[in-house]
């Protein structure tokens, strides 16, 4: 019952921790990396609170040490869906009623608890079973979910703060009711705090929620779950379910009472969920909402006037951090034939320097691909690359999957600007190059756009501000996080809302109020004070 219009906590972005060697977060996380590698984890699904395990299991490996099990994971019948399903709409009631507040206050703490005793655990499982070295594990797993759950507080109140005008005599108002029926979340196994976000975001609203993670990052998925429950999260709000990806959607798709998806992950799965959701269309109690946010092939483009170093770092860090497995790595290069020479140098002395290996040993900046189907997907793209006349390696194009999935930071040079690796989504560090003339950079910009079905991230550099502004105009539609003179990876929540269109999504743009709408369905209430009692117009006398 709220008593007073509350302010939530301004939200701030969670400071990135440094983990310098000798810093006490470096060596609680790396003994928290070793306990976690010797644990052998049992995870369960979650349905009504509970521990669901069916003894039907899979293994937990790291991507670099694949020939360790870590752990296993509990994998659903059909039964086990319907259960979630049931579960989640006898939550309902409770917690679509509860005040704002109490959501608001659920999450808030779940933030501060990530920001204390549980930012090493979220790191480590996040290092270990999805391969991330440490910076990358902190940005993602800790700081960005951090950020998630404070921005979406604010953004929750700052639209609750929208109302309508009111006339004399009369009161508009609108209530932000969460959905009716449940949203179902399915999270891809690239980044821990989108797995978080995309049950919490619905939840947050006053949703319950079906969530099926990752097979790939069910290690991480069990320590939010265990936040989730540490912060507060009642019983059947969130619920998780593991395994045959089609079976369990099939059959929450069946459920009339499905009510929205939130997803994230590759295009052609959630092209096909749509297709689905479209052809179950009479069965629905109300017009399911759909969200998101697909694959990508993002590009730098480079103007003469940009300065080389620049290009270089932005390749370097925007293609190959985290083996180029983040949906906004940059993977198609555009370089004017001026500076390609010292281009190259810059991207052969930087990536020289790159160390590869487990994530255990914080040096290395480059580890391990996901799994053995990306590992050969992307081996060979780069052994077609070795014998096609259109494409010349010259950095990298070695791999080894004899104890871990590695592939070598990798540099294609093609003639073709429309040649495979220029157009198709990899999602590994494999960066294309094509080289332009320098007078045809307003054609380069053309083929940017058309090239490839996608438009999630990009980036342009140039120092001449009409070239920037051309430049942004010609490819408006090409990224929808669009950056000049950075690289195209690394958003931040509450500054850079992420999300793109075309074949990369709906643009609903992930921590953002844009976001949290879509899990709201208004009610307009309006209330007459003095209500007519005569139904004359003035001029019928
Ligand atoms: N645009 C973004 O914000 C964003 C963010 C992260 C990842 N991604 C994209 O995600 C992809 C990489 O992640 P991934 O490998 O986990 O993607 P994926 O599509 O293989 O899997 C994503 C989720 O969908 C499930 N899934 C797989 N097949 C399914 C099916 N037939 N029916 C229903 N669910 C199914 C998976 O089990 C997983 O939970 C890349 O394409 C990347 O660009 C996009
Ligand atoms: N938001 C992240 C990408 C998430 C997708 O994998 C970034 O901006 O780099």
């Amino acid at each position: 019952m709220a008593r007073g219009f509350f302010n939530v906590p301004t939200a701030v972005n969670e400071p990135v921790k440094a983990y310098a060697p000798g810093s006490p977060e470096r060596e609680e996380l790396l003994a928290t990396y070793k306990e976690m590698y010797k644990s052998n984890v049992d995870v369960p699904m979650h349905i009504n609170g509970e521990e669901v395990r069916t003894g039907n299991t899979k293994n937990i490996t790291p991507p670099h040490d694949h020939k360790h099990v870590i752990g296993q994971y509990h994998i659903a019948e059909k039964k086990h869906v319907n259960e979630a399903i049931a579960t989640a709409l006898a939550a309902r009631e409770a917690w679509s009623s509860v005040s704002w507040m109490e959501r608001a206050s659920i999450f808030l703490k779940a933030a501060e608890l990530l920001a204390g005793p549980y930012r090493a655990k979220m790191n480590a499982s996040t290092m270990l079973a999805q391969s991330k070295n440490v910076h990358q594990a902190e940005i993602d797993a800790a700081c960005e979910m951090i950020d998630f759950f404070r921005f979406n507080v604010q953004y929750m109140t700052d639209i609750f703060k929208d109302q309508p005008a009111s006339a004399p005599g009369i009161w508009n108002r609108v209530e932000y009711r969460p959905l009716e029926g449940f949203v179902y979340a399915i999270s891809p196994f690239n980044f821990t705090s989108i797995a978080a976000n995309l049950p919490a975001s619905a939840a947050l609203m006053g949703n319950v929620v079906v969530w099926k993670p990752s097979d790939h990052q069910a290690y991480s998925a069990q320590v939010i779950v265990d936040l989730f429950k540490e912060a507060g999260l009642p019983d059947g709000v969130i619920n998780v379910v593991y395994g045959d990806p089609v079976m369990i959607s099939d059959t929450v798709l069946a459920s009339p009472d499905f009510s929205g998806l939130h997803f994230t992950g590759s295009t052609h799965v959630f092209k096909n969920l749509w297709k689905q959701i479209g052809n179950n269309i009479h069965n629905y109690k109300t017009y399911p909402r759909i969200v998101g946010e697909t694959g990508g092939k993002d590009f730098i483009w480079a103007h003469n006037s940009a300065n080389p170093l620049q290009i270089a770092t932005a390749i370097t860090r925007g293609a190959f951090e985290y083996q180029g497995q983040k949906c906004s790595a940059a993977s198609r290069s555009y370089i004017p034939k001026s500076l390609w020479a010292d281009v190259k140098k810059h991207l052969m002395a930087q990536t020289a320097e790159l160390k590869m290996g487990s994530p255990e040993d914080p040096s290395n900046f480059v580890n391990a691909v996901i799994h053995e189907a990306s590992f050969d997907k992307i081996a060979s793209y780069i052994d077609a690359a070795k014998e096609d006349k259109d494409a010349e390696i010259i950095i990298g194009g070695n791999y080894d999957k004899s104890v871990g999935y590695f592939i070598e930071p990798t540099v294609i040079v093609s003639n073709s600007p429309k040649y495979a690796t220029m157009c198709t989504e990899l999602f590994g560090p494999v960066m294309t190059v094509y080289v332009y003339e320098d007078e045809e950079w307003e054609a380069s910009l053309k083929l940017v756009d058309e090239s490839t079905e996608y438009a999630l991230t990009g980036a342009i550099f140039s120092t001449d501000r009409y070239i920037v502004e051309k430049a942004s105009k010609a490819l408006e539609n090409a990224a929808g996080n669009f950056y000049i003179n950075d690289k195209p990876t690394g958003a931040v929540v509450g500054q850079q809302p992420f999300g793109g269109a075309r074949a990369s999504g709906t643009n609903d743009k992930a921590g953002s109020a844009q976001n949290l709408l879509r899990w709201t369905s208004v009610r307009l209430i309006k209330e007459t004070f003095v209500t007519p009692q005569d139904y004359k117009y003035p001029f019928l006398g």
